[in-house]
């Protein structure tokens, strides 16, 4: 399997975001997506993730057989996509259920992030780290090669972060693999990093060529 991602520019509002970002994601390989605040980090990864289309540019995955792009990847963004009034299992349930492929059952994966205790709360009593931390044990409850992640470690403890770093090399280690925005390192061996740099370009008035946005 192989993403390529060729020359993608992001254009938001009346304005060009980034463009000309090119690079090889290949398995076992981590990109780590750097760049200052509204730079477009975020933008470029829903745009992977299919969320947003891109001004120009273009996404292969090749060695995917039949299934598309978005049946291979897991998204994990700024906002955690839980539903509050279910517990966290529920959560995980819900998703090992919606997503196919079955990996870890919902208590396993709960208990990878060191969560085993609070599987029966629902998450609206959770703190911003627990909840992060079920967010991302829905990485691990069903198979997915592809790995996005919008600033995984966001809200998360020196000790969360140290496991979600394991879990991230051993996603790589099996063959899997991750495009991450952050600010601060993710310490994860030998990843490639493009730093995105918001374009001063003007864009061209509406009409000639310009991608749009889903809703
Ligand atoms: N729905 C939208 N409509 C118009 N502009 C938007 C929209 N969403 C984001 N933007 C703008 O796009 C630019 C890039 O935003 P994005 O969230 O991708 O940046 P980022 O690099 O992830 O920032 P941060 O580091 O602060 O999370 C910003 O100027 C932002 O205001």
């Amino acid at each position: 399997m192989r993403l390529s991602v060729n020359n993608l520019a992001c254009d938001r509002g009346e304005r060009r975001i980034f463009e000309g970002v090119s690079f090889v994601l290949e398995p076992r390989e981590a990109l780590v997506i750097t760049g200052r605040n509204g730079a477009g980090k975020s933008s470029l990864l829903d745009i992977l993730a299919g969320r947003l289309h891109p001004a120009t540019g273009t996404i292969l995955l090749e060695g995917a057989g039949e299934r598309p792009l978005l049946e291979c990847l897991h998204y994990v963004g700024h906002r955690d996509a839980l539903k509050a009034a279910l517990t966290a299992e529920e959560n995980l349930s819900f998703a090992r259920d919606f997503l196919g492929s079955p990996a870890l059952k919902p208590h396993e994966a709960l208990e990878a992030v060191g969560l085993a205790h609070a599987a029966r709360l629902p998450v609206a009593y959770l703190s911003a780290g627990q909840r992060r931390r079920v967010a991302l044990a829905r990485l691990l409850v069903a198979h997915r090669p592809l790995w996005l992640l919008d600033e995984p470690t966001s809200a998360l403890d020196t000790g969360s972060q140290e496991t979600l770093r394991l879990i991230l090399e051993g996603h790589r280690e099996s063959g899997g693999m991750i495009a991450a925005t952050t600010h601060s390192p993710l310490f994860l061996k030998d990843a490639k990093e493009i730093r995105i740099e918001r374009t001063k370009i003007p864009l061209a008035p509406a009409g000639e060529g310009r991608g749009g946005e889903d809703a």
